[in-house]
């Protein structure tokens, strides 16, 4: 195996690095044929069940595209059969939850999550890469309570979380029943990924964005508080990320976070003149890798010229890769962002 190269690590601590770092969101998932071809024959929770495979999976476009780090290949929702909430991923939908959410009754009901029994295969593919196979740090990640909520309470992906904010608005208790129950399960799993050998996480609140400001300081800032508090622990580096929440980033600014994982629709010049201070990560818009290479290169070297001007930066696209991205594009994008960045 080659050196270990923990340059990401030092970008993610707000530390100068040789050259800006870079990992992509869904950089392991269907933008890849060999990924495909595996969904012929398994789920995606078959393959998170199986170490072996789920290394494979989560390796893949750390070779395929030499990026800094990998992500541990899994979804937001695969802890939630262990507090007792049955869903399924269906193809071309997404999540799906049967039987969602109404009340505090239901919300009482879930249980805990115990990652060395309930999600043992987690645990065993970390070991797996961190122990025996990568060259790169290996990200963990959860999703955040209002996200996961919000699949548990609409049954499915969402346009508006109206059911969301219904219960939310109208019955406050039920609210932060579900939240604390919630931020319970993600800090756990999330240690427990840690101590089998991530090192960092990632905390998904990709749909928070639908809250304004007033709203997220009163249902959402002190159960975020709360879970990075109790996980800055671990001492690995800790990332919020959420798609349309730029105006909520001085409100991530003040969460014991060490990067801020943006979106597209702010640039990082922007977040610095808000007088953001955490590792920025992000944020080239997924779509414009869909145009002319000259296109792409151009987007990218603004990115990385007011990343460096930030004390840390690391490139990461604004979202997931979507299927319709070529392994191609981001093999060449990585190497790119690699040579230009170079100090
Ligand atoms: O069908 C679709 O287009 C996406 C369906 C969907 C999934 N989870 C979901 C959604 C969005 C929604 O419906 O709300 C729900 C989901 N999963 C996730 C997030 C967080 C986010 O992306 O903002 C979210 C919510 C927000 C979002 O999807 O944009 C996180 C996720 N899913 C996944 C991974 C792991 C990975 O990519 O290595 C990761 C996390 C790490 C990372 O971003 O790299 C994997 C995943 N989940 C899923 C799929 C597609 C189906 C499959 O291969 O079986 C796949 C594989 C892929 O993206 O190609 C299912």
């Amino acid at each position: 195996m080659t050196k270990f190269n923990d340059t990401i690590l030092k970008a993610f601590r707000g530390e100068e690095t040789d050259y800006t770092p870079v990992w992509y969101m869904r950089q392991a998932g269907r933008s890849q044929k060999e990924y495909r071809e595996l969904k012929k024959k398994y789920s995606l929770f078959e393959i998170t069940h199986q170490p072996e495979l789920c290394a494979y999976v989560t390796r893949l476009p750390v070779e395929m595209y030499n990026v800094d780090a990998a992500v541990l290949y899994k979804d937001i929702m695969s802890p939630l059969p262990a507090i007792g909430v049955d869903v399924d991923i269906k193809s071309g939908i997404g999540p799906v939850i049967d039987n969602p959410i109404v009340s505090l009754r239901d919300i009482e009901k879930l249980g805990t999550i115990d990652p060395e029994s309930d999600v043992p295969y987690v645990l065993d593919t970390i070991r797996l890469l961190t122990k025996e196979q990568l060259n790169v740090p290996l990200i963990g990640f959860s999703g955040a309570p209002f996200t996961i909520a919000s699949y548990m309470i609409e049954g499915g992906p969402s346009k508006n979380y109206h059911k969301t904010k219904a219960l939310m608005y109208s019955d406050r208790k039920a609210w932060f029943a579900l939240m604390d129950k919630l931020a319970d399960m993600t800090i756990t799993y999330a240690k427990a990924q840690v101590n089998a050998g991530a090192q960092a996480i990632q905390i998904f609140d990709s749909w928070v964005g639908a809250l304004n400001v007033t709203d997220y300081r009163t249902y959402i800032k002190p159960v975020m508080n709360r879970i990075f508090s109790e996980l800055r622990e671990t001492n690995v580096p800790l990332i919020i990320f959420g798609v349309g929440a730029s105006h909520l980033i001085t409100e991530w600014n003040d969460l014991p976070v060490d990067v801020i994982g943006l979106d597209w629709r702010m640039s990082i010049k922007e977040a610095r003149d808000l007088d953001v201070t955490k590792a920025l990560q992000g944020n080239l818009d997924p779509a414009f890798m869909l145009a002319d290479w000259e296109v792409v290169e151009e987007k990218a070297k603004q990115i990385i010229d007011e990343g460096k001007a930030h004390p840390s930066h690391i490139f990461n696209l604004g979202h997931g890769v979507t299927p319709e991205i070529s392994p191609d594009r981001l093999k060449k994008l990585t190497t790119f962002i690699h040579e230009y960045s170079r100090r």
